[in-house]
């Protein structure tokens, strides 16, 4: 089912948890709602789901307003980050719920809710744990029978808020692989609450990138990753270095350096800020008179392919990232406190516009 909201505001006394919000969710996609703790993600899913109203906009459910519509007729699965699953109640029964508590006229037969419970248990994995209590689960277990159960009562839409967020790392990233598998098969219209960038850019069809209550990019992970709409895009989905400076006729002069920003041809002396993420800087022997930023190196980490160095700056202004090949690196062999020369093989530019 296709997801719509047009127009969404949401105050909370002054606060403005949503302003103005407008998004559409494609059929059977599986969109990541990204963003830092209060931006609205959750309030916005709320919403969606029927769980709370918004002060203005409306909700579009399959092309219908559903904004007065209760959460039962919108027909939403929901897994959240602390799912409580019924302790006193076998794996088999939680998953079973939902349909057990049905209308007696709605009802499926026993037999066939037990099919049904039998085939999700396989679906995600665990029918071995079908007799099992949710205490003896480890919780990345858990999420996976929550996300049974929610499957359950076959919901046209599927409401997942931070649902690996209480999980270490390791299972966090088992469990995100195993979601987009799952979704594959299944194709449910999906929303999926995150804060976690590279869990959105993994496991997403569509990225929605909100800070403070407003959309700042929408689109499939890699282009919001390779052309980030504005500079807290940029920031937010990974590390960046920063060049502050003007930009005048093509070029950002940031301190004693200089740097093409060639799309910047026509603008004369605008202050601006050049971007640069680690991986697109290359690192090069120091020699004197060549183009590029004179910087020392003050620590390196080459664990594994990549060699994460910092450098200073040599005209005293910062710190500086960079994040290269671990064999270029042992080619290059440098110590700390060599001067080397960087180049951003790409740069991108946000001029300062008067407001
Ligand atoms: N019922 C409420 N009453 C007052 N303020 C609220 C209420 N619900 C949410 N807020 C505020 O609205 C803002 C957005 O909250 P929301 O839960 O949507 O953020 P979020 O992006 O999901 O954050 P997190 O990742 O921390 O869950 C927050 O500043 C929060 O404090």
């Amino acid at each position: 089912m296709s997801i719509e909201v047009l127009n969404i505001k949401k105050r909370f006394g002054d606060f403005v948890a949503l302003d103005d919000v407008s998004l559409s969710f494609p059929q059977g996609a599986l969109t990541a709602l990204l963003g830092p703790s209060g931006c609205g993600k959750t309030t916005l899913l709320r919403i969606i789901a029927g769980l709370a109203q918004a002060d203005s906009g409306r909700v579009l459910l399959e092309g219908e307003d559903a904004s007065h519509q209760h959460v039962r007729q919108r027909q939403v699965g929901f897994v959240f980050q602390h799912y409580a699953l019924f302790r006193h109640m076998t794996v088999f029964d939680n998953i079973a719920f939902g349909l057990r508590i049905k209308p007696r006229s709605q009802r499926l037969p026993a037999a066939k809710i037990r099919e049904r419970v039998k085939h999700l248990l396989e679906l995600v994995q665990l029918d071995w744990l079908a007799d099992h209590y949710p205490s003896s689960l480890s919780g990345g277990q858990r999420q996976r029978i929550a996300l049974a159960r929610a499957l359950a009562v076959e919901p046209r839409v599927l409401l997942l808020d931070e649902p690996f967020g209480a999980l270490d790392a390791k299972v966090r990233k088992e469990l995100r692989r195993w979601l987009r598998r799952l979704h594959d098969e299944l194709h449910v219209t999906s929303i999926f609450v995150t804060h976690d960038q590279e869990e959105a850019l993994e496991v997403a069809d569509q990225v929605v990138v909100i800070n403070k209550g407003r959309v700042e990019q929408v689109g499939p992970p890699a282009e919001v990753y390779e052309n980030p709409a504005s500079p807290f895009v940029y920031g937010f989905l990974g590390d960046v270095n920063l060049f502050a400076g003007r930009v005048h006729q093509g070029v950002l002069h940031a301190g004693p350096i200089s740097l093409r920003a060639p799309e910047h041809q026509q603008v004369h002396d605008l202050p601006g800020v050049g971007y640069v993420r680690p991986h697109e800087l290359d690192v090069t022997p120091y020699r004197p008179g060549e183009e590029g930023i004179v910087a020392r190196l003050l620590h390196a980490n080459a664990i594994g392919p990549l060699a994460q160095l910092e450098f200073q700056r040599e005209d005293g202004t910062g710190l500086l990232q960079a994040l290269i090949p671990s064999e270029a690196y042992r080619a290059l062999a440098p110590k700390t406190g060599d001067r080397l020369l960087l180049k951003p093989r790409r740069m991108e530019v946000f001029l300062e516009q008067a407001a």
